[in-house]
């Protein structure tokens, strides 16, 4: 009887529209939402094989800290990216120089993901733009070197390079997302794109405005 039940299918749809739902009334980011998000996109990622596990745990283990933020006795201090910058700032609570007392802070924590955040946005842009003959370990690749590459040690870059070689193919990759048809992805991505890039932008000009943007 229940063992029978039926996994649901995933669709990155609803992972990708959940983009839309961090934003409140007045522009600011829901952290739990920002969070669910990324979950998300790991279960996705997951599903692309175990050469990604690596890139998975860190983004678990990010996420995990995130979350502990959250259920913490300050956690309503945590309900918003703006909220957290705020209170971890006033109460002296994220490293500024160098890794230290706070090495697990929110800020330095969620910049990790809002730098992936970006690739994200460049790849989703160039899967949506993308034509039959294009390569998806091209476009993850070169998205990477746009944006991710750049903070990272030379051997991690080598290593996602490398898991990138194992992407499927764009019909596969598309297969996988199961959202439809190729028109279906592209009008899906064209839909969620603007509410990643509004989160992306919004979260830039936070952490510009507090000069957070190279947190160690
Ligand atoms: C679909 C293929 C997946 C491509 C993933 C692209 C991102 C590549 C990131 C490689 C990270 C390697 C692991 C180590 C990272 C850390 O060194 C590094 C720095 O952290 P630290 O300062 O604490 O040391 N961490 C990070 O930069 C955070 C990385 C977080 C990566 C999250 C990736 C989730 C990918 C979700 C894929 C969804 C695809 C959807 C497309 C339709």
């Amino acid at each position: 009887m229940a063992d029978s039940v039926p996994e649901e299918k995933f669709s990155l749809k609803e992972v990708l529209i959940t983009f839309q739902s961090c934003l409140t009334d007045n522009q600011e980011i829901l952290t739990d939402s920002y969070v669910n998000g990324w979950r998300g996109l790991v279960r996705f990622m997951n599903s692309l094989g175990s050469i990604f596990s690596f890139i998975s745990k860190d983004a678990v283990n990010k996420i995990q800290i995130m979350v502990t933020h959250r259920n913490g006795e300050n956690g309503d201090k945590y309900e918003t990216l703006q909220s957290m910058v705020k209170y971890e700032l006033d109460n002296n609570l994220v490293d500024l120089q160098r890794r230290a007392e706070h090495p697990e802070s929110g800020c330095r924590t969620l910049l990790r993901l809002h730098r992936a955040l970006r690739w994200l946005e460049l790849f989703l842009e160039k899967l949506r733009t993308s034509t039959e003959g294009s390569k998806t370990s091209v476009m993850c690749t070169d998205a990477y070197n746009d944006s991710l590459a750049q903070h990272h040690a030379w051997i991690i870059r080598k290593a996602a390079t490398m898991a990138f070689c194992a992407l499927p193919g764009r019909a596969a990759f598309f297969h996988t997302m199961n959202v439809g048809s190729t028109e279906q992805v592209v009008a899906m991505l064209g839909e969620a794109m603007p509410f990643i890039s509004k989160v992306y932008e919004i979260t830039e000009e936070l952490y510009k405005q507090h000069n957070l943007l190279e947190l160690p």
